[in-house]
């Protein structure tokens, strides 16, 4: 592992975090509704019938509730994470009562227990949109999130996935703040990170 990398995430994941705490629940509110309309006239997103996307933590993120309440009452279905130890899938939940009654993880974040039956989005049709969080992400469309590596992992799971059941991998779209978005060079990069098709902001899609 490299050490310089390392620290050199930490330090902006700690920066990220004081930039981010200073935003008010109602800009973070009015960003999130910003974006969600722009979403909604991507094309990405209006071809995609099986999509995921993370269920948002209060303070740092666009938030999703919005974008899931739309999905759970469309024809397209809807798949959000569910974490073990090192690894991620995505898992489908099927109403608003549903999304309504998951229990809180270790961070908080709404999830379906490990013991929960779960239609899982690869054994079925696969997913053709994933909606990705992060913590800052760049115009080359690199991105940097909490430090476990999930969606690094998932995703190239699911390139994998796509490539033996000949399918077209899932768009990446990645769900950004404005002030997320951080100049080309300050993402410390590793071979295992994944860059994104896309990335959305309120302001600019790149
Ligand atoms: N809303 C949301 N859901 C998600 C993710 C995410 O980034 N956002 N994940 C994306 O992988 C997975 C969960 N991964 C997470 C990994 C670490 C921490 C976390 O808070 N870690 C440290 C703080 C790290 C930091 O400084 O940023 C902690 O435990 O205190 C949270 C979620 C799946 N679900
Ligand atoms: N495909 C992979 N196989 C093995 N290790 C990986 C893989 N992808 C990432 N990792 C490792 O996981 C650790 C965390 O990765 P990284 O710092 O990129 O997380 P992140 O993208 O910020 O987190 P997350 O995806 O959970 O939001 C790193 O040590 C990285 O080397």
């Amino acid at each position: 592992m490299n050490t310089t990398i390392v620290s050199l995430k930490k330090q902006l994941r700690k920066d990220m975090a004081s930039r981010l705490e200073k935003i008010s629940t109602q800009e973070l509110s009015a960003q999130s509704d910003q974006l969600f309309q722009k979403l909604q006239q991507l094309e990405s997103f209006k071809k995609s019938k099986n999509v995921s996307v993370y269920i948002s933590m209060p303070t740092c993120e666009i938030m999703t509730k919005n974008i899931i309440l739309h999905l759970l009452n469309s024809d397209k279905n809807c798949f959000i994470p569910r974490c073990t130890k090192n690894t991620m899938d995505m898992v489908r939940i099927t109403s608003v009562g549903d999304f309504e009654s998951l229990p809180l993880n270790r961070w908080s974040i709404p999830e379906p227990p490990l013991d929960q039956e779960r239609e899982n989005a690869l054994d079925g049709a696969g997913l053709d949109l994933i909606l990705v969080p992060g913590v800052a992400f760049d115009k080359n469309k690199n991105r940097i999130g909490h430090g476990k590596g999930y969606y690094d992992r998932y995703i190239r799971k699911c390139k994998a996935w796509s490539e033996e059941n000949h399918k077209q991998a899932p768009a990446l779209v990645a769900l950004a703040l404005n002030e997320q978005v951080v100049e080309v060079g300050k993402i410390p990069l590793e071979e295992t990170d994944q860059v994104l098709d896309s990335v959305l902001t309120p302001l600019e899609i790149f």
